[in-house]
């Protein structure tokens, strides 16, 4: 499918940033959605629109720890003159058989339980001596160490308006309100509504499984020694956590040797599990870059990707393509960490955003100071330099250098100053637009 001709047409091509994620995201389509369990929706788009099946609270109940009383028998109480009735018993959160409440009488009640038939309002326990028969009580004594408390009598130090310290049934939300809309991303308080309301299940779009496969003879996993000219894989690790952080599910592969029948044979067993794959590595112009010269050469009902330039640094070698039966979105991305790790900003993450069907697919840019000068960016490129960003001062200062093998920089950064396509030097204290990593 992919030739020869149609290779060298598209190398001779330079794409810019903005029209290599315009291609990658043209291609990408929302998951379809499924039913999951509330936790295992977090993060996730909502695609119905949920309903309140009942009212919120669904009975009056007291807002305090205290005495549900009747209003008249505690008008005008005072701690001097405390207006003094009988507790007919406990009425706790959970309780189902609640005792009626008549004139002269008070329910001992706590907070979230349901307010019994006879009382208007409920009386703060500090407002009371607890039964205590002392001065103003500071704490209910424990049921199990005091259980006389639940009966015997109460004195009210201060009189209460009627429906005081109730929470009514519907004050939250009514039944047959809207809840949440299609299109909501669950957070936690979302997650807590839905939970509160008794959903169980919601139907969502899921997190894109997503593979990450580096490439490299010369890696080695981490907690393994090297050998001579052996490094160990960074890349499969920080695009894995990269992966996850944009609300995937990812899969790490280890390191791929540079071999073209191996990488076939491992991106054909991968693809089963993949919404989306992600390589690194292999897809400059080297003798052994193996990415490039076994996905050039899928023939047509395997898929097709296409390796092209962007005017980009780091993250110049790109390959985007879709694979398999499924055709399964690809991103190969070029092997030095720094690229990698940009290239998966800039692409990947939004691409598994929509996927995900979520409505920001870009992390935030900021218009920011630059506090030292950029002395020498490539013309016609977009630079991409690791800086630190203070959101109190707005300023950014860069950390490291250009080079695309700073692993340390990229990880004292928490943002990258875009140095745009016609910019070439930047003065200390000039303005530069920022890309928020978070
Ligand atoms: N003659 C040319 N050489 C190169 C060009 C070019 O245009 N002409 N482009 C350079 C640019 S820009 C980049 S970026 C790299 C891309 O190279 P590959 O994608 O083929 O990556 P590799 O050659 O496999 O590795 C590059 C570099 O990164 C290290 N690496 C690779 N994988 C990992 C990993 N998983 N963990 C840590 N480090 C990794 C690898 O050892 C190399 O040092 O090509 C330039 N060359
Ligand atoms: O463009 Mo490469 O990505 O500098 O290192």
């Amino acid at each position: 499918m992919n030739g020869t001709t149609g290779q060298t047409s598209h190398q001779d091509r330079v794409w810019s940033v903005a029209e290599h994620l315009d291609d990658v995201l043209s291609k990408i389509r929302p998951l379809d959605p499924i039913e999951l369990q509330l936790l295992d929706a977090q993060g996730c788009v909502l695609v119905e629109d949920i309903t309140v099946p009942v009212a919120l609270p669904p009975f009056d109940n007291s807002s305090m720890d205290g005495y549900a009383v009747r209003v008249a028998d505690v008008a005008g109480a005072t701690e001097e003159f405390p207006a003094a009735l009988t507790v007919i018993g406990d009425v706790a959160a959970g309780s189902g058989e609640l005792p009626v409440v008549g004139p002269g009488e008070a329910a001992r009640i706590m907070t979230g339980a349901p307010v019994p038939p006879g009382a208007e309002a409920v009386v703060p326990v500090e407002w009371t001596d607890g039964g205590t028969g002392q001065g103003p009580a500071a704490t209910m004594r424990h049921a199990s160490a005091a259980p006389q408390d639940a009966t015997g009598e109460v004195r009210v130090h201060r009189p209460v308006t009627e429906r005081a310290h109730i929470r009514a049934r519907g004050s939250d939300v009514s039944a047959g309100e809207p809840a949440l809309k299609a299109g909501t991303v669950l957070g936690p308080s979302q997650i807590g509504l839905l939970a509160a309301i008794g959903r169980g299940t919601v139907t969502v779009r899921p997190r894109p499984r997503v593979v990450v496969m580096s490439t490299g003879s010369e890696l080695v996993q981490p907690g393994e020694a090297l050998g001579p000219g052996q490094i160990h894989d960074s890349n499969s690790f920080q695009l894995t956590a990269a992966a996850r952080d944009a609300g995937a599910i990812a899969y790490r592969v280890g390191a791929v040797a540079d071999d073209a029948e191996t990488l076939r044979a491992t991106l054909e067993d991968q693809l089963i599990r993949a919404d989306i794959l992600v390589t690194s590595g292999g897809v400059s112009v080297g003798a052994y870059d193996v990415v490039k010269e076994t996905l050039t050469d899928l023939s047509g009902d395997e898929g097709l990707v296409e390796f092209r330039k962007l005017a980009m640094q780091p993250g110049k070698p790109q390959g985007f393509g879709l694979v398999g039966p499924e055709r399964t979105p690809l991103l190969a991305l070029p092997g030095n960490p720094v690229s990698s790790y940009v290239s998966f900003e800039l692409f990947v993450r939004p691409a598994i955003r929509a996927l995900m069907g979520l409505p920001e697919l870009h992390r935030p840019t900021v218009r920011a100071e630059c506090t030292e000068a950029i002395a020498s960016s490539p013309q016609g490129k977009r630079q991409f330099l690791r800086g630190s960003y203070d959101p109190a001062t707005g300023r950014v200062a860069p950390v490291g250098g250009p080079g695309s093998h700073l692993i340390k920089a990229m990880a004292h950064a928490n943002a990258l100053i875009i140095v745009d396509e016609d910019t070439t030097e930047v003065a200390a204290g000039g303005a530069v637009d920022v890309v928020l990593l978070g």
